[in-house]
């Protein structure tokens, strides 16, 4: 399974990702530009955290029209996965490939810290190495992860199971306590915490590994299918 990780001018979390993929799950990995055009031969891509544009306008409202969003919006209308992390998770929803928005934090503060996540849905490709309903933590870091969406967005969300990760202590101010968010056929997850950050004990939690995990499983079921 070889996975793609679009370059923003402004990610940071671009080669975090990378040793993730390439180094702790033994998996291969590129970084490709922004001016990519096409995603050819990749099974999965992963738009990384950071400040694309310099979170000018909004965060991820320059990047959704870089060259390699067309290219993400034909991959994942493939079915194949594709997951965003924080400024990921921005470019997604400013892109239209997920519902909904994400605003300032309610405190108006940048927050960096472990955050507490319940499993809302231990089913989709990217979590069926995780038990549903139990607790995990992964850090957070970010100035806008305030999600919001309208009241039927999220009546549609609820009644999808669109809704994959809830935090404990609501950190951002999110509506319903939302972290973490899938489209409505189930392959592009958008995520504000960050599970790139914890894939070995000396980062403080190896939680974020069954992301990872989940996603290998579900190629491997796919090639025997
Ligand atoms: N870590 C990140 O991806 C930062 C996300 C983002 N641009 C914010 O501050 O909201």
């Amino acid at each position: 399974m070889k996975f793609a990780v679009p370059v923003f001018p402004g990610s940071n979390c671009d080669y975090d990702m990378v040793n993730a993929l390439r180094d702790i799950l033994n998996v291969p990995a590129d970084l490709v530009s922004a001016q990519a055009t096409n995603l050819e031969g990749y099974d999965a891509v992963v738009l990384p955290g950071g400040f694309s544009y310099g979170d000018y306008l909004r965060s991820g409202a320059i990047a959704r029209f870089s060259p390699v969003m067309a290219a993400v919006k034909d991959f994942a209308a493939t079915g194949k996965p594709v997951l965003g992390i924080c400024n990921g998770f921005q470019i997604l929803t400013e892109a239209g490939l997920l519902p909904g928005t994400l605003q300032a934090n309610r405190s108006a503060q940048f927050i960096c810290q472990a955050s507490e996540l319940i499993i809302r849905n231990s089913r989709t490709m990217f979590t069926t190495a995780y038990e549903n309903q139990t607790q995990i933590s992964l850090p957070i870091a970010h100035g806008e992860g305030n999600y919001y969406c309208d009241a039927q967005t999220l009546a549609e969300l609820r009644a999808n199971h669109q809704i994959v990760f809830e935090y404990v202590d609501n950190p951002n101010g999110s509506i319903a306590n939302i972290a973490g968010i899938t489209n409505r056929q189930g392959n592009v997850l958008g995520m504000m915490p960050h599970p790139e950050r914890a894939v070995e004990t000396i980062l403080g939690s190896t939680a974020g590994l069954g992301i990872f995990q989940s996603l290998l499983s579900h190629q491997r079921e796919g090639a025997h299918a």
